[in-house]
């Protein structure tokens, strides 16, 4: 089941992201719905999630809306979040309320364009619709598609955005300054101050994902710590 949203009840909130891929200790919906639950109950106004059977198994587990994504690899494109049309159709008829896409100005699998699929959803499915972008053109054009909400996801992933290990800052501020709409702040935040950082920087909510719900990423951090210190 969908579980509707209103945009202003995530301002200023948190949405934890819970992802694992095929070979990831946790990987599968059974593991991801306890993690929604976990993520529910620490207080966290949405959640993300990849793929049909992970958003279908998440809605039934948690009564928050659903942000969701169809992470797949096509031949002729590095286009990988929702690709297509018909991810955007798999990923809302599973039950995402709001739907996320790569809206970098990337060539697409399929030769399909940006404006069609965002054409299309706006037809036929009653989702709302949330742009990854990596740069604040794109953000801005994103916004000009008609996105509801802008993420700044794929900042970093792009070889042409900004390379870093931490948040990108100065993107969501200058897409907070530059587009009427809200934008999520999105990627590799892993602390508390940061988080407060990107709220002061005109984020309209806050996304989270490795940081609480990949143990291995945080294993690591901890380990490259320990390492780090010359004993
Ligand atoms: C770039 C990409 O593919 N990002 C994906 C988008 O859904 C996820 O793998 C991330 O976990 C998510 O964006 C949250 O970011 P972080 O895990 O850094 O908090």
């Amino acid at each position: 089941m969908s579980h509707s949203v209103r945009l202003q009840d995530l301002k200023g909130k948190l949405i934890v992201s819970c992802q694992a891929l095929p070979g990831e200790a946790l990987y599968g919906s059974d593991t991801m719905s306890k993690m929604a639950i976990a993520a529910q109950k620490g207080g966290a106004a949405a959640i993300r999630a990849n793929s049909p059977d992970d958003i279908r198994a998440v809605c039934r587990a948690v009564d928050i809306p659903v942000i969701g994504l169809w992470k797949q690899s096509y031949p002729d494109s590095d286009v990988y979040i929702t690709p297509t049309y018909a991810d955007v159709e798999q990923v809302a008829k599973a039950g995402a309320s709001i739907v996320a896409l790569d809206a970098t100005l990337r060539h697409r699998p399929r030769g399909e364009s940006l404006s069609e699929i965002v054409l299309r959803a706006r037809e036929r499915l009653s989702c709302m619709l949330m742009a990854d972008v990596s740069t604040v053109e794109e953000g801005i054009y994103a916004h000009k598609l008609g996105f509801d909400i802008i993420s700044s996801t794929l900042s970093g992933y792009t070889p042409y955005s900004a390379q870093s290990a931490e948040p990108d800052f100065a993107l969501v501020s200058e897409l907070a300054r530059q587009v009427p709409i809200p934008v999520f702040a999105e990627g590799r935040i892993r602390t508390e101050e940061q988080t407060v950082r990107l709220l002061q920087h005109g984020a309209y909510a806050i996304v989270i994902g490795g940081a609480i719900t990949r143990p291995e990423l945080i294993t690591r951090h901890f380990v490259e710590a320990i390492n780090s210190v010359a004993l």
